[in-house]
Order: structure tokens, then sequence, then C-alpha cells
């Protein structure tokens, strides 16, 4: 009889012993009874000696021979568990894909192969007559043919009626999964040569391919990071080893991949949201048996199992898609870190605007740094000015002086792209005559008017109202809406530039599958001369016939009360400027605000995002913020607001520590959603650790507040935002 810790997949934060007669492996799943129900577990690992072990029941089957997760991934979950204090049994849930979760095989499914019988010749003598079915046989003469592939050419008909004359028959076997196989076709296309920067970057990376070493390649827009990353994984895949390679969205993967793809000429193993479960575990199991040389992916993708580990690549670094922002909390580049460590492998976080965070270790020598400065193949730098609008006349937000600029571009028959962070129409709908805004009542935020869907949409909640045609509170008819968003500007843009073929790009426009796909294809084809669009715009497409980038409105991040708007804003401003002038055309950007003297536009748009980065890096140093204090954030929700708070009350002096300091509870930024109230207590340090510590210590008494299960609470380490 032997003992083993498993992790089940509920919120507690412990594992639970089992006993049984042949003793799994840790990373092995198998299924137990969990009071009432069946669930499947992960070993974690063996107990020797446990206290009752006449009490302890037995593990009902072990599902996996091999571990589905490794010595190393197993590794991570413990340290994701312990870093952001969440139950190791949901961790190992999150990391799984979710049929491994679902207890499916985690071996390939068989496939189905069709074979011809023996006596070949005289059974294609007796089909002379049946000619289909003739060739049907004749297919499978030399070798046998995926049922996939033949029932391509042959209906099922033609294979039935043929399996019942006995002259062919089937068998099912899994997939092989060939190790290294992208080295049977593995060949470099025709590549740039390297600028003086990038050799030395590449070469850099290349020299430390077989130990961890984690580089920022700090690389402005256009630069040629893309180029690095191939050029630096080459001997990588080349010697038989793999690669990671983390993107922020689904809509970058496309491009990527086929630079990948058609540069070595080898299958690439995708992961996305959009992913069905079949396909996702395809990859997931490909991966883990080396039979893909490049991964690419988002968030997740990070917890893909690699046989020949060999590097790690994150794409824009700083987008804030790589943190998960419910459940596990995770940071997906941070984990890239210690995933990366943990393999003994090279690192490298990619970005023309890296993180305070990233830069921190990089200017402090934690991290190599490498840097790009100048765009690759000649194109210029995007110039960068501000356009003071007060008192300016503005015609659905734009200004007129703004509007002649790009009636300017526009006639030389190149390409703008304005720049709105709302998409609908309009951010509210009020009454001109009593002043009564449409607000949803579970949010207690102004609904966006959306013309196109004719309807108010929370942005909050997702919550939806036809509009209306009177004033609900005073019967006028006299709705107005105030502010602007995408769908006004292309309205507005279409009388105002007749003739000019325009494009909205935003989360409403290009839903549906390979939506973005078209029309960033469109876009580069010339089928549209204005782009009108929102945050999605801004992510590494490559606009090279955009001449003209306009910002509508900056001033909201400048009075943020989150201390990371202006981060944020500078990142956006410098990624949207660098889709502009990327090949021989110059480029110019132009940022409309009511503050044109306000230091950090000034900064930015004079000295760029690398000296405006540093100086931010200082001032949160004189502030004692992130990157040069840690942080921690417990969330509280409750449809009644002082139960929400009253909870984060009681954590507090539960909280007591002479070097974490609390601040809260606090209404988070966004106050309430969906009916109901939120606040926060942010714990903040100079020592990561003492809040981790404290934490530790307080969680079970915090978990058995009475309080604790009135109110929906979560605890986020490292937060990215306060919303
Ligand atoms: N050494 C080079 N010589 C000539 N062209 C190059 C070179 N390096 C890159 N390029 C080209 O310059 C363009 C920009 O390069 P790339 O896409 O790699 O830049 P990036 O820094 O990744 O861009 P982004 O700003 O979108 O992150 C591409 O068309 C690429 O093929
Ligand atoms: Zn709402």
């Amino acid at each position: 009889m032997h003992f083993v810790e498993v992790a089940v997949p509920v919120p507690l934060r412990q594992t639970f012993t089992y006993s049984c007669d042949i003793l799994p492996e840790p990373g092995c799943r198998v299924s137990i009874s969990f009071g009432p129900r069946n669930l499947v577990g992960v070993v974690t690992g063996e107990l020797t000696a446990p206290e009752n072990p006449d009490k302890i029941k037995a593990i009902d089957k072990i599902i996996d021979d091999t571990p589905v997760l490794d010595r190393v991934l197993l590794k991570l979950c413990h340290w994701l568990s312990q870093y952001y204090l969440h139950p190791i049994g949901e961790v190992i849930h999150t990391v799984l894909p979710v049929l491994l979760r679902k207890g499916e095989s985690a071996s390939p499914v068989d496939e189905v192969w069709w074979h011809a019988a023996d006596n070949i010749d005289e059974n294609l003598a007796a089909l002379k007559r049946a000619k289909r079915q003739y060739a049907c046989l004749e297919a499978l003469v030399d070798e046998p043919v995926r049922e996939g592939d033949l029932k391509n050419t042959f209906p099922s008909t033609i294979i039935n009626a043929l399996e019942e004359k006995g002259f062919i028959r089937q068998e099912s076997k899994p997939p092989p999964l060939r190790p290294k196989m992208w080295l049977d076709y593995f060949d470099v296309a025709k590549k740039p040569l390297p600028d003086k920067e990038q050799a030395v970057a590449i070469s850099t990376i290349v020299q430390s391919r077989s130990r961890f070493a984690p580089y920022l390649l700090e690389g402005v827009t256009g630069s040629g990071k893309t180029e690095v990353y191939l050029q630096a994984i080459e001997d990588v895949l080349a010697e038989g080893r793999q690669v990671l390679i983390l993107v922020p969205e689904i809509g970058l993967t496309p491009q990527t991949v086929s630079r990948f793809a058609s540069r070595f000429g080898i299958d690439i193993g995708i992961l996305h949201s959009q992913l069905n479960d079949k396909d996702r575990l395809s990859v997931w199991q490909r991966a883990r048996a080396g039979e893909l040389g490049v991964i690419i992916g988002t968030r997740s993708a990070i917890f893909t199992p690699m046989k020949f580990p060999g590097m790690i690549i994150v794409d824009e670094e700083h987008d804030d898609s790589y943190k998960q922002q419910d459940g596990l909390r995770y940071h997906a580049r941070d984990l890239a870190v210690m995933r990366a460590h943990t393999e003994n492998i090279p690192l490298v976080l990619g970005t023309a605007t890296p993180s305070l965070e990233t830069l921190n270790n990089a200017l402090t020598k934690r991290y190599g740094h490498l840097q790009l400065t100048k765009r690759a193949g000649g194109a210029s730098k995007t110039h960068q000015q501000v356009l003071d609008v007060r008192d300016q006349r503005l015609q659905f937000g734009i200004a007129d002086g703004m509007l002649s600029i790009m009636r300017q571009h526009l006639s030389m028959g190149n390409q703008v792209l304005v720049f709105v962070n709302r998409r609908g129409y309009a951010p509210a709908l009020i009454c001109h005559h009593c002043g009564h805004s449409y607000d949803c009542r579970r949010c207690e935020r102004p609904y966006t008017v959306h013309r196109t869907q004719q309807r108010l949409q929370c942005h909050h909640c997702g919550g939806a109202r036809p509009i209306p045609r009177q004033c609900e509170h005073c019967g006028e008819n006299k709705l107005i809406t105030a502010g602007v968003g995408t769908e006004q500007i292309e309205d507005g843009l279409a009388k105002m530039f007749p003739g000019v073929k325009q494009i909205r790009i935003d989360s409403d426009s290009v839903r549906g599958k390979d939506k973005l796909q078209r029309s960033l294809d469109d876009i580069n084809a010339q089928k549209y001369q204005l782009l009108i669009g929102t945050q999605i715009l801004s992510k590494g497409h490559h606009f090279p016939h955009v001449t003209l980038v306009v910002v509508l409105d900056c001033d909201g991040a400048l009075f943020s009360a989150d201390f990371r708007a202006s981060e944020k804003l500078a990142q956006l401003v410098t990624q949207l400027a660098g889709r502009a002038g990327r090949a021989s055309k110059p480029g110019e950007m132009w940022l409309q605000t009511h503050n044109p003297g306000h230091p950090l536009l000034q900064d930015l748009v004079h000295n760029g995002y690398a000296h405006f980065a540093r100086q931010a890096l200082d001032e949160r140093k004189l502030s004692w913020m992130p990157p040069f204090q840690s942080q921690a954030v417990i969330r509280s929700e409750a449809t009644n607001g002082e139960l929400a708070w009253e909870f984060l009350e009681q954590v507090r002096t539960l909280l007591q520590s002479e070097v974490v300091r609390l601040n809260g509870p606090l209404p988070c930024l966004i106050e309430k959603r969906q009916g109901r109230y939120r606040f926060m207590l942010v714990l903040q340090s100079a020592q990561r650790k003492a809040i981790n510590d404290l934490l530790r210590r307080a969680l079970p008494n915090i978990t058995s507040l009475p309080t604790a299960s009135k109110v929906r609470w979560s605890l986020d380490v490292d937060p990215s935002d306060f919303s």
C-alpha cells in the first residue's frame, strides 16, 4: 500500500491524501471520490507515513502512465500556488488543457486507416464494372490511407461497399508523434542581412542559448525585433530544440505565424483562445512529444509542455493581456521568467515600449539589455506633435486644423489612421431639456450609444436596452448624445470626405473568425484610405501606407487615478506612432489635447518613450511605487456595499505588520458593476516576501470570517490595475 498527495480542483489551499496499490508518478492524473463527487486530481508526491492510514480513501483509478505535468511544469504549479497564494488544485486545473481536466486520454486519439485486403489483383478484377469502387481499392494498393483523406475523394457508400465485400479493412492506431519532426524539412529561407544593432542582439542571444539568460530586447517600432527573433532561434531549431513564443492577442497570431512558417518551412503550433478543445489538446500533445519546433500562442500558452525546450520569447512584453484578470491572476511574462529559469534556457522579452517593471530589471542588470534604436530598412521615425484644441471648433471631436492636415495626406493618396478610445457612437445619452443621463442601473455608469445596433449598451456589464425616443424622466423629445465614439467619427468623416473609402476597426466591427485579418489585408491592399479604430489598431500591425496617425483624445489618461495610466498612455501613443511611416514614406502623428503643456506629453513627443520611461521610473522610485515596491490587492464585491466594505475592514485587522502598508478599504476605480458595490484593500511593501508571508498567515483566518461567505472576494498579487 502506498500513500500519495493529490491536488484536487477545489478552492481549498491544501492537497489530500489517498492510498493506492501501484504508485503513480508525480504529475499523473487520478480519479478520486471527493465527498459525493468524482473528480480528476493530480498526484503531487508520495507520503510515507500518513497520520490515520485506515481512514484514507483509495484512488479509484490512475489515469496516466506518464505524467501530464512534467517535472518543470509541476514545479511551476507549486511556484504559482505559493507566489499567487492560490489553491494548488485550482492552479493545476488552470494549467491543464480542458479535455485533460475532464479526464480524457493524454495520448493522441486513434486514427482510422484503410488497408487493401489480400488478393488485390483478383479483387480488382471483380470490380471491373464498378468504376468508383475500383478506383477506391486502387488508391489503397500501395499503402494504407487515412480515413479522413480517403473520404475526401470517395463517399462513405463506396468505402462501405468495399468493406462489405471484404476487399478492404480498417485499422485504428494512434498517430505517431515524431520527436524533432521539423528537422526533416527545416530550411532557412532568404533573409535580410541584420544591421549592426540587430547583429549584436542576435549573437548575444545565440551565445547564451544553453543556459538561463533573460533579455530585454528594447527596439523602437519597426526596428526589426521579429527579425532578431527569427535569426536568434535559427540555431536553436537546427539543434532540435523547441521555441515557445507568446504574443498578446489573437489578431497578432496570423501575421507572426506566417513569418515564422515561411522562414523555416515548418509547421507551427498555434494556441489561442478561439481554438476548440480538441485542437488545443492536439497542439499540447505534439509540443509535449517534441514534434513541433515552434509554438506560438497567447497568455496560457506559457503552460505548453516541451520535450526539448530551447528558448522562450515574449513579444510585446508590456501588453496587458498577459495578465489574467480572474481566477488564478498570473502574469504570463513573469511566469515566462520562472519557466525559462527552471528549464535553464534563454528568454527574450521584446517590445518598443517596455513595462517599467521589465525596464527596471534591465537597467539594474538583472536582465541583459539589447537595444535597437533605428528603424529597419531605412524607414524614418514618425514625427510626433501636439495639437492644442482649446477654443477650437470641434466637429465630431476633430478640430478644423486637424481636418486640414488629414485632407493633405489623403489628397496625396496616403492612408490616415484615426484613433479613438471608445467604440460605439457616443459614450453617453442625455436629455437636453432636463439633463437626465441614461445610466446602467447595475453599474451606475452611462450607457454607450450604439447606432448600428440601435441600442444602449453598458461597457462594464454588457447589459443593453433599446434607444429611447423620449426622455423617461421629463417626457421631452430632446435626447442628445455626449462625447464621440468610433461610429460617430465614421459617420462624420464619411460626410467630410465623400468618396474616400474608410473602415472602422473595433471589437464590434471585427467580430467573427478571421474578420480582423481580412480587414488588415484589405487595408494593406489599399482598399481603404481612412482607418478609424480603437486599441486594436495599435497592436503590432504593419501598415506601410499610413503616413498620418491622429489621436483624438488623450486627456482622460493624463488625470487618471491609476498610477499606471501615464505609462499605458505613453505605450499606446508610441505603438500607434509606430504604425505610420513604416515604408519609404515618412510619417507624422498628431495628439489632440486640451493640455498641450502637460509635461508627460511634452516629454513623450520631444524625447520619445525610452526617455519618458526612464523619467517615469525615477518618479516611481521617489514616490515609493512599483516596481520599487510590491503590491497585492484584496477586492470585495457585494450587492450590499456596506457588507463588502465591512469584510475588508475585518481583513485589515487580520493584517498587521510593521513592514507592510495597508491602504483602504477604498472604492475600486469601477465602484459598482453588475449591481455589486466594489471595494479594495491595497497592501504595499518594499519586501515582496513580507506581503506574501503576511497573507499566507492570515488567509485561513480571512477565509473563516463570517462575512467572507457573504461577499465575493479575491486576491490579486502584483495587480496591474485597480478597476
Ligand atoms: N536587417 C533588415 N534589413 C532589411 N529589412 C529588415 C531588416 N530587419 C527587418 N526588416 C524589415 O523591416 C520591417 C520591420 O521589421 P519587424 O517586423 O521585424 O520589426 P518589429 O520591430 O518587430 O516591428 P514592430 O514595431 O511591429 O514590433 C519588416 O518588413 C522586416 O522584414
Ligand atoms: Zn452595467
